[in-house]
């Protein structure tokens, strides 16, 4: 998150740092008991390995009382994801067991109404990714709030020139904006997460690239397809 501001401790409980060898890769979140939804394009650079998804934390490397992390059972991108586009860019995570839910663990809802959130909502996005042009990687949760901008706008042909489709949505990302390791992460608005940050043009917090997520509710028949089909 560049230009955020860190979060209030564990008021975003549903956040879930997914990790390779202790390291943070990309953000998700939990969206039932046993699974947490994410971005595909993360596992680009996992060459076949799983996950571990850090719970409950504030800090990334501070002990915290209901910190935990979980070994995932499996990892299920869309099928339509592809690493040449930003399509279907959404990963579900299946944890090993269920998580214990507390204060600093909960389940975030998804929006389920297929209808765009109305351009200048204010919405929130938070992560644990770089915090400024250099990479440097925080300790604790950032956080930031950003307006929502219309499909129209953001497909002009000076900004992402009409590769943004029905099932994306857009935010200004006028200095303020998410960058590399936010990916995965959910966009919360009015509480309830409406979007899933992807890494679009990969480039952070300039105007002529806004920032672009996937919208959840196309999604949620598949969402609640293979959470069937894997709890048996
Ligand atoms: C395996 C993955 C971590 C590779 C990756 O995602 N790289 C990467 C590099 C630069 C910017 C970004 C990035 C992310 C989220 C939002 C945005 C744009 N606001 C950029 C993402």
């Amino acid at each position: 998150i560049l230009r955020g501001s860190e979060a209030r401790p564990h008021l975003k409980p549903y956040m879930a740092s997914l990790q390779l060898d202790g390291q943070h890769v990309c953000g998700g979140f939990l969206i039932a008991e046993q699974w947490v939804l994410s971005a595909a394009h993360c596992t680009e650079e996992t060459d076949g390995k799983l996950f571990q998804v850090l719970l409950g934390a504030h800090s990334l490397t501070e002990p915290e009382p209901h910190k935990r992390l979980y070994q995932v059972r499996a990892q299920f991108p869309h099928p339509g994801s592809n690493i040449h586009n930003n399509k279907d860019d959404l990963l579900l995570l299946q944890l090993e067991e269920k998580a214990e839910l507390n204060a600093d663990v909960r389940v975030l809802p998804f929006q389920r109404e297929d209808r765009d959130v109305a351009p200048d909502t204010m919405c929130e996005v938070a992560g644990w990714g770089t915090i400024d042009h250099s990479g440097t990687r925080p300790d604790k949760l950032q956080q930031l709030e950003r307006p929502v901008i219309s499909r129209d706008v953001c497909n002009h042909r000076t900004r992402h020139d009409g590769t943004i489709t029905k099932n994306m949505m857009c935010t200004d990302s006028r200095r303020r904006d998410t960058c590399k390791g936010d990916s995965g992460g959910p966009l919360v608005c009015g509480g309830v997460a409406e979007g899933v940050v992807t890494a679009s043009s990969r480039v952070c917090g300039n105007y002529k690239k806004p920032a672009i997520y996937t919208r959840i509710a196309p999604y949620a028949a598949w969402i609640d397809g293979v959470m069937a089909s894997a709890d048996g």
